[in-house]
């Protein structure tokens, strides 16, 4: 069933310039501007790019699940937009000035300290958390998926390979895994394509590390990530292939405070053993506790 869909005229939707291209589609800062004096307000626009991989119910499946999403830790869905008369659909969001994390985490690692990336990382932990609440998997989390709202505030974006996890089981196993990065791919993922709220747990390890890696002021991020991927030990735990196995064990460099208990957050994450990777709302605790011996 359709949702009650907020509808964006395409008249009055001004392209204004790219903002970059996601899970199978692009995303554009534009200015829905009905009265055309340029007081309407920016949203950021995603034109679905139908490719092998992704169809137009893909992208309907996409619309109708940020649609009932109500959370201040996730990106807001605003409406639609039909061109090409209902032809092809556009998803129409708030548009968030500071961008992605990934981009901000490289221009502002200078006044960047570890009190902001503790906040940060406990509002995703209860984005996640509150999807949880409603059996989604968000497949793809990445610190290249995650928005920034403001010098306090982050969201959760980018839901193209969100999945629901069916009611009797407690994971989803996809059919055709796409050319996903699988740096960020908890072991059950890369062997079995098997996704679940404790594979979301593994990449939000991965989120951590990316945090945490830019609070070392000393090294410029380009190099860092060059490093940090060099110096990934990568240890191959089986030797048949395609049963090849990844498993990240950092060196880990950074020299920010309170460094072990992070690390170690990371590490519970990265149990080989998905029974043994902690929840989300485990970890929320967590980093809310190392937020407050930071105020001691
Ligand atoms: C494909 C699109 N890519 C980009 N988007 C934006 C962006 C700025 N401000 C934004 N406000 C609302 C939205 Cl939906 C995107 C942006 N900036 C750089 C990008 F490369 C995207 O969605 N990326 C996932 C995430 F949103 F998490 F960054």
């Amino acid at each position: 069933f359709i949702h009650e869909q907020t509808l964006f005229e395409e008249r009055h939707l001004r392209y204004i310039s790219p903002l970059g291209k996601g899970n199978f589609g692009s995303v554009e800062l534009c200015r829905y501007d009905p009265l055309g004096d340029n007081t309407g307000e920016l949203v950021a626009v995603k034109k679905l790019q139908p490719n092998k991989q992704s169809t137009v119910d893909d992208f309907q499946k996409e619309v109708n699940m940020l649609s009932i999403l109500h959370c201040d830790y996730i990106v807001k869905y605003r409406g639609v937009c039909y061109s090409m008369g209902r032809l092809s659909m556009s998803l129409v969001m708030e548009y968030l000035p500071y961008g992605s994390l990934i981009g901000y985490l490289e221009n502002n690692q200078h006044n960047i300290n570890t009190r902001r990336m503790l906040l940060f990382a406990s509002q995703i932990c209860k984005g996640m958390e509150y999807l949880q609440t409603l059996r989604y998997v968000h497949r793809d989390l990445a610190a290249r998926n995650i928005l920034v709202a403001s010098e306090s505030l982050v969201k959760i974006a980018d839901f193209g390979l969100t999945k629901i996890i069916p009611s009797d089981k407690e994971y989803y196993r996809v059919t055709q895994p796409g050319e996903s990065p699988i740096f960020w791919y908890a072991p059950e993922s890369i062997n079995e394509s098997r996704f679940s709220h404790k594979s979301d747990v593994w990449s939000f390890g991965i989120v951590l590390h990316e945090l945490f890696f830019y609070c070392d002021n000393k090294s410029n991020p380009k190099r860092v990530k060059k490093k940090l991927l060099i110096n990934i030990h990568v240890h191959v735990q089986c030797v048949f292939f395609p049963f090849k196995m990844f498993y990240p064990c950092f060196c880990f460099s950074c020299t920010c405070r309170r460094l072990d208990t992070v690390y170690s957050l990371m590490r519970q994450c990265w149990a080989y053993n998905f029974d043994e990777r902690p929840c989300f709302s485990s970890l929320g605790n967590q980093i809310e506790t190392i937020m407050q011996d930071e105020r001691e």
